[in-house]
This record gives C-alpha cells, sequence and structure tokens, in this order.
C-alpha cells in the first residue's frame, strides 16, 4: 500500500524535500500551501501528485506530515492539528529553525494518533520560494531530530528513513540546546549582517563610492543579509529570549574592543585577532562542518565576461550544477578570481580536472 506524505508549506525547503520524497517508489506527496501559485507550479512540475488549499482537508489523508511553512505559521497548524477528527495514526514532523515553540505546541497535542518529532535541516540558501527548491540541497547537511517523548524509537527510524534520499546526517538534540546553539551560530550572525549593511549603508551618504569598494571581506560576511527578510524576522521573534541574551552579551564584546582601540591596547588586540583566528580555523565547519558545508575551488581568470562564461560551460556540458558563483579581486581588464562552489566533493574533484585539463589555472580549498 502507497503511504501518503503531505508537506505543508512548498517554498524552499518544503518544495526541495518534496523532491526528495519522489525518490520513494511506493509513496503519494501531497501538498498544501496558502499560495495558489506555488499549488500551480507543483502541480505543472509534477512536484507533487496532488494539492490542497485546506489544511485539514490534506492532513486527513496523510500517514506523515512534514511541516514546512514558516515557524510561526508551524507553530498555528501543530494547533490546528489537534482540532482535526483523523481516522488514522499520523506522523508529523516539522523543518522549523526553532524548536522551543513548535515542541512547546507538539507537548501540548492531546490526540493520541499524531507522533510528532521536530525537525531541521541545517542547510538552506537566501533564496525563497517553490522555484529555489533543489534535490540536493540538504546533501552533507546535518539534519536535528528532537523527539516529543520518549520511547518514540520506532516512529525516529521511519522518519530517518523518509529522509534518506536527502542524504543528511541525523543528530538528535533537545530543543533548547538545538535554539541556544542555532541562536549563536546561524540566527545571531544574520542579525550583525545586516547591521553591518546597514552601516555601510549609513556612511554612503558620506561616502558614495563605499558600494565600489566592497570587497571580498565585506561580501563574505554580509552574504546571509540577502536572505529572505520575512522569514528571519519571523526566527528572532521565535527564538526571542536567546537572541536578547546573545545581543547582550555582543554589546558588552564590542564594548571591550571600543576599549581596546580607544586605549590603544595593540598586544591585547593583536591576541584577540589571534585567538578568533585559532578557534576560526579550527571550526569543523572549516573543514566540511555543520552548515556551511560548501566545496570550493578557485579560478584565474583573464579577459572576462568570456572567461567567465567558458568556465561555466565546460562545467555544464558536463553535467555539473554549480551551488555559488562569486567573483573575487576584480578589476577592469586584469586576472581575476572565480571562486565556484559545489554541492559535493565529486563534483569539485571533477571541475577541478576538467578546469587543470583546459588549461585553467584552478586550486582546491579545503
Ligand atoms: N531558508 C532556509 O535556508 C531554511 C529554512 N528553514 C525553515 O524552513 C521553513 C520554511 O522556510 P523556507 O522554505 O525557506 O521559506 P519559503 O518562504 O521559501 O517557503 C515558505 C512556504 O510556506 C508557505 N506559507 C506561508 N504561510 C503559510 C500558511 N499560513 N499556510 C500554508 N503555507 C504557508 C509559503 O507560501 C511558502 O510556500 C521555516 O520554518 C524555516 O525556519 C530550515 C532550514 C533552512
Ligand atoms: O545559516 C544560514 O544562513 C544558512 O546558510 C542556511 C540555513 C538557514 C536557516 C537554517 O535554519 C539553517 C541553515
Amino acid at each position: 500500500m502507497k503511504e501518503t506524505v503531505l508537506i505543508a508549506g512548498l517554498g524552499l525547503i518544503g518544495g526541495s524535500l518534496a523532491l526528495n520524497m519522489k525518490e520513494h517508489d511506493n509513496m503519494r506527496i501531497i501538498g498544501y500551501d496558502a499560495n495558489k501559485s506555488t499549488l500551480e507550479y507543483c502541480k505543472m512540475n509534477g512536484i507533487t501528485d496532488e494539492t490542497y488549499d485546506n489544511f485539514a482537508e490534506a492532513v486527513k489523508q496523510a500517514d506523515i506530515c512534514i511541516l514546512a511553512a514558516p515557524v510561526s505559521v508551524t507553530v498555528g497548524l501543530i494547533k490546528e492539528l489537534d482540532t482535526i477528527a483523523l481516522n488514522k495514526d499520523i506522523l508529523v514532523t516539522d523543518v522549523s529553525s526553532v524548536k522551543g515553540p513548535v515542541m512547546d505546541a507538539a507537548k501540548n497535542l492531546t490526540n493520541e494518533r499524531i507522533s510528532f518529532i521536530g525537525g531541521h535541516p541545517m542547510a538552506g540558501s537566501h533564496k525563497k520560494g517553490i522555484q529555489a527548491a533543489k534535490q540536493h540541497l540538504f546533501e552533507n547537511a546535518i539534519y536535528v531530530l528532537s523527539p516529543s517523548n520518549e520511547n518514540m524509537e520506532e516512529h525516529i527510524a521511519k522518519l530517518k528513513a523518509l529522509l534518506t534520499p536527502t542524504k543528511c546526517k541525523f543528530l538528535i538534540l533537545e530543543p533548547e540546546e538545538h535554539d541556544e546553539m542555532t541562536g549563536v551560530i546561524s540566527h545571531f550572525p544574520h542579525l550583525i549582517a545586516s547591521s553591518l549593511v546597514q552601516q555601510a549603508k549609513n556612511w554612503q551618504q558620506k561616502h558614495p563610492y563605499i558600494p565600489k569598494l566592497a570587497a571580498g571581506g565585506f561580501r563574505d560576511i554580509t552574504r546571509i543579509a540577502s536572505s529572505n527578510p520575512s522569514l528571519w524576522k519571523d526566527i528572532f521573534f521565535q527564538n526571542k529570549q536567546k537572541m536578547s541574551r546573545l545581543l547582550t552579551d555582543w554589546i558588552e564584546e564590542m564594548n571591550h574592543l571600543k576599549q581596546l582601540i580607544d586605549e590603544g591596547s595593540e598586544d591585547e588586540m593583536q591576541e584577540y585577532l589571534q585567538l578568533a583566528k585559532n578557534y576560526r580555523d579550527g571550526l569543523d565547519s572549516a573543514k566540511r562542518g555543520a552548515l556551511y558545508t560548501t566545496y570550493d575551488i578557485y579560478v584565474d581568470i583573464f579577459d572576462q565576461p568570456g572567461a567567465l562564461l567558458r568556465v561555466i560551460e565546460l562545467l555544464a556540458e558536463h553535467e555539473i550544477s554549480i551551488s555559488n558563483i562569486e567573483i573575487l579581486e576584480i578589476r577592469e581588464g586584469i586576472t581575476g578570481v572565480l571562486r565556484l562552489s559545489f554541492q559535493n566533493d565529486n563534483d569539485r574533484q571533477l571541475s577541478h580536472a576538467i578546469l587543470r585539463k583546459n588549461k585553467y589555472d584552478t586550486v582546491i580549498q579545503e
């Protein structure tokens, strides 16, 4: 018998999961979304077998439900779940970036037909919506699971089997520790990235040339400020206490740095930078770690845009997909460096070999 999986919220993450669900032979994929054109897109592109614009109607069909809407919407859907008359058991999970409010809502569920395991794939992008969905989005990423009570081994095994096509690595975490850690390494950095951009924007009034000077460093550290504002606003407020605590710590840290600058404490500053460098260089993520799993190569290019196009064409001819392209240190008519990111090491090694064979000077970033 075919099992039915419902994906509620068919945006970047829900859509990418739907594409992974298609890898299962015996699965009927149904979708629910508040946006009619998203449902239309899913139907037209065969991403789902059926679509619904009514959550209750869709849930009644499902054996498994993946809630992939914005965090606050997901909390609302869990509450709504408890009001729906179900005539079969259902395993429910979510993908929310914040686990506290979701798990609180799940713990209040009274319908014994519902088993809830919180989930969070630690991979994504700055894009939003179904059109940005990609099957390979989660490859090698960590997928956090938070069971809502004990003795859920069987359900956990079922969920892991369901998510096998994503090629994620699973990690069980308590909601509290999850929200504190993701607050530190994901949510808070978004806030800081946006504040750095705002600062540059303010200074631009005095120095109109600022955008032209914004080079690799500024672009690297502010990349995530280009993410979906409504999604991140929601994340910040759903993880409000942790964000507020991190802001307090950060302001203290900035005051300390201001003091070092004002007092000319060069040795202390050197030590501060050295310790930060040591920690950063040793980070797991620098060696294919938790969040930023990218596989990069650097390519020297000369006469662009011709050279740029040729590099992309060469890789496309070999059906290698590039997950990100960035041009670093470009000056008109002079050598530039192209940073190409791939989803996995295989694609990176293959691209390296192809480009070298075609006389491009490429370097692999470890
Ligand atoms: N964007 C990212 O990089 C990551 C996001 N997440 C989590 O995934 C969830 C979804 O995020 P994205 O896919 O990035 O957002 P998205 O904006 O691409 O997709 C959200 C989808 O939810 C739908 N939606 C909004 N309100 C709805 C409602 N009331 N009822 C039904 N559908 C509704 C939207 O129409 C849209 O299709 C969020 O909880 C987020 O925290 C998790 C990992 C990474
Ligand atoms: O941290 C980021 O900005 C990312 O690049 C991807 C991401 C976004 C949101 C998440 O909940 C988990 C991962």
